[in-house]
Order: C-alpha cells, then structure tokens, then sequence
C-alpha cells in the first residue's frame, strides 16, 4: 500500500479516477452552520439518506392515500408480499441464498428471537460465549437470556478477551476457551465486526470451531452488512442478525436483517416463536386454527411490517444491487488504506490505530486511539466540520463509507486531526 501519496493533490487525483465517485451525489450530506457540507465519518453509526428515499417512502404515501386498504393487493409494490422486494439483493449483501434472508423487527429484537431457536440450554450445555468487547447492547441481551433461562450470567457468560495489552482477540484463546469449556456452551454469539476495535472476524473459522465443540453458532453483522463481504452461507454459522440503518442507509431506527442457515428452513423443532406472517402464505388470510410453518427464515416473522421503513430499504438495497459489494468493498480497502496510511504519516506518538492493518479483517472503520485524550477532543473535531464519534474511553472511530466518503474527506479529516492534536 506504499503507492498512497501525501499532498491534497493526491486525494484530488483518486477522486477524478474513482469509478463509484458519482454515488455521493445520490446522498444528501449534512451541511455545518456556515453551509459547507461536513466530513461525516459516521456511517458506521447512521448512514446517509440516500436522495432516492423520498420517491420510494412518497409512492407507498400515495398507495395508501389513494388505496386505503386495498394497498395491501394493489399498492404498486403490493404491502402483504412488501419483504419479499427486498430479499434477494439482502442476500447479495450479506452472502446468502434468498430462503436463508429476512427483513423483519429490528437487530436486538431479532437477536432475541433467535436465540428462542439457537439457544436452548440443558444443565449440563448452558454457557454462551461472547467477545469480551461486545457492543453492550449485545451483552445485555446474551445476559438477559441466561437469567431468563434460570442460570447466573457471572458464571453463564463466558467472555472471549484480547490478551493483556493488546486490542484484538486472538483465535488461539478462543481455541483454548472451547477446549477447556466447549462441552458447557451452548451458543458462540459474537459480533462480526467489532464495532469498538473494527476487527473483521472469521466467520467460517469461528463456526467450525464452535460446531466442533457441539455449539451452536450466530453472529451480530450490525457493522458488517454493506460494510464488508460476508458469505453467511459458505461461514456455516446458524444464525446472523443485523440492523439496516448503518452502512445500508435506510433511516434511523429502520428495520433489521436475518439470516437463518438454509440446514435449519424446514426443522420445524427450532422452537421458534411465531405470528401470522411465519404462516404459509397461501393460507394465511383462511384464518385457520392450526399453525402452517413457512419454511427458511421467512418463518421466523410474526408481524406484517412497517412498509414505509421496508420502502426506506428498497431505496438503499437497490443502490447496493446497482454497484454491487464486489466494487464496493475494492474501493473501501483503498480509500480506508489511504486514511491508514495518512494517519501513520503523521508519525504522532499519542495516536495508534487499534483496527487490524490487515484488510481481510476489517472493514472501512479505523479506530484511533488517543492518549489521555477525553470527550473534549471529540468536541473540538465537531467544531471543525467532521462527525465522527467518540467511545469510551479513548477511542475516535471513523468510518469512510465507499458510497459517498471521497478521498478529499479522508485528506481534511486528517488534515484537521493533525491540527487538533497538536
Ligand atoms: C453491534 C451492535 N449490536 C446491537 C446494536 C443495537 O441494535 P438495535 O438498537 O437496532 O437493536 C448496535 C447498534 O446500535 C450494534 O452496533
Ligand atoms: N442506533 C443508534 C441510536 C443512537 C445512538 C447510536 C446508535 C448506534 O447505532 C450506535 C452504534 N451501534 C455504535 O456502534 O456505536
């Protein structure tokens, strides 16, 4: 990666060659108080609103306007079939076949729903192992289940750690954690790519690990779908569970992703909890007593969903099917490699970058640590026209997203750091 050149002439140069460069225009880009669009890092945590997002929420406005209840057979893209629009290019997102994919509920509440399937403890098989630095969020909902289930999460929750002085976990400890106690865990739950460290997991890795060891074995892609190349089916895991409103742009609080391996889509022993729409299709409106299971992950749904979110996401995953993750994640390897390389530049002894270096194990976000720094830092670089944001305890993480983060972004943003940090 030593082609990368200083100088903003550079930046300027990359962005002229760079194919997918036109994207950004499809985005609305925040503006600072002076109307100067900001350097917005931030699409690891909200993704942009993709100028096409008003058509495609407006059309289901009007549908229903003009339609009432009828939308939901003759709206343009008809509600009671709404998700099915979107699984196949989520499962191009995300490596997956289509019966494997659904849009429904949101990340934690799907979380939950699938550890009633994949999370079915005995006395003797009861223990869940996380990564130590899990978003907590996700610990709380691992915790939550071992209480539920009658057991102590202090003795039930078995927590994968990065060795003393170092950032990242190490694939040997997990190695020793399973032989020493893979006969007591029921269920390997880890976040694919940290959201604190960046660190990009090996999903196929992990689950032959864990499925030696008789767990069971799903993942939290919150900070992986649209960001790096995942291949849900070829890594074997059971489950994996997502959120939209990241790198895939769909809106604030928008709906989630599931992905449930094709092995499980007819085992109708999983447990799952149900509604009406993990009902047969054909027979859903007949109102009958008994249960008709979908097959796939389809059958995990319960409720008809909100289609003015599910709108939001055909708007984005129409853009992804467009450009496609193969180009998308080329271009992030350079454009995040350029910003590494930059920030290595600097040569400032109080900043180190804790994400991998290597691009196979990470995606667009680069986790700068600062030394003694606090929240204040965090301040002045938003005074200074760039969102980025701050974890405790001292950590800045910025993600350029390929989409619509240029070259000149990443040359400013460090440009500006420089400035602040010394
Ligand atoms: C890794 C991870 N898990 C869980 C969540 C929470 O998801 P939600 O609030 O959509 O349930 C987030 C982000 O908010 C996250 O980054
Ligand atoms: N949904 C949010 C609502 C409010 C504030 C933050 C979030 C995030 O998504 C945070 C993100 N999960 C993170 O990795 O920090």
């Amino acid at each position: 990666m030593s082609n990368y050149q200083l100088g903003s002439e550079y930046a300027k140069q990359q962005d002229q060659n760079d194919a997918l460069a036109s994207y950004r225009n499809r985005f609305h880009i925040p503006k600072d108080k002076h109307g100067k669009e900001v350097i917005y890092m931030t699409g690891n945590s909200l993704g942009l609103q993709p100028r096409a997002t008003k058509d495609y929420i407006s059309q289901e406005l009007e549908d229903w306007a003009n339609l009432g209840v009828t939308g939901h057979t003759h709206a343009k893209h008809p509600w009671l079939h709404y998700h099915e629009f979107l699984t196949e290019n989520m499962a191009k997102v995300v490596g997956a076949k289509p019966i494997e994919v659904v849009v429904m509920n949101t990340l934690t509440a799907n979380l939950h729903l699938m550890m009633v399937s994949f999370y079915k403890p005995t006395p003797k098989r009861y223990k869940i192992l996380i990564e130590a630095d899990a978003f907590p969020s996700d610990k709380y909902a691992v915790e939550s289940q071992l209480r539920h289930h009658g057991f102590d999460p202090k003795d039930g929750l078995v927590l994968w750690k990065a060795r003393k002085g170092e950032e990242l976990a190490n694939y040997d400890d997990l190695e020793t954690i399973l032989e020493a106690q893979g006969n007591e865990i029921a269920l390997v739950m880890i976040g694919g790519v940290n959201y604190y460290t960046g660190q990009f997991f090996d999903f196929k890795r992990i689950t032959q690990l864990g499925h030696k060891y008789g767990c069971m074995v799903g993942f939290d892609c919150a900070h992986g779908a649209g960001n790096v190349k995942l291949d849900l089916h070829d890594s074997g895991a059971d489950f994996a569970v997502w959120c939209t409103y990241k790198y895939l742009n769909s809106g604030p609080g928008s709906l989630g992703g599931c992905f449930v391996h094709e092995r499980h889509a007819h085992n109708i022993d999983l447990n799952r909890f149900a509604g009406w729409w993990s009902h047969n299709k054909e027979t859903r409106f007949k109102m009958r007593d008994e249960f008709d299971q979908l097959p796939g992950a389809e059958g995990w749904q319960l409720s008809n969903p909100p289609i003015l979110s599910m709108a939001a996401i055909r708007a984005s995953l129409d853009m992804f099917a467009e450009v496609g993750m193969e180009k998308l994640t080329k271009k992030s390897k350079h454009l995040t490699g350029y910003f590494e390389f930059l920030i290595n530049e600097l040569n400032n002894k109080s900043i180190k970058i804790i994400t991998p270096s290597n691009l196979e194990e990470r995606g667009c976000q680069l986790s700068i640590q600062v030394k003694n720094a606090d929240k204040k830092l965090h301040h002045q670089l938003t005074e200074a026209g760039l969102i980025s944001d701050w974890r405790e305890p001292d950590v800045i993480r910025c993600a350029p997203v390929p989409l619509y983060n240029s070259y000149q972004d990443v040359y400013e943003l460090v440009e500006k750091l420089e400035e602040i940090l010394t």
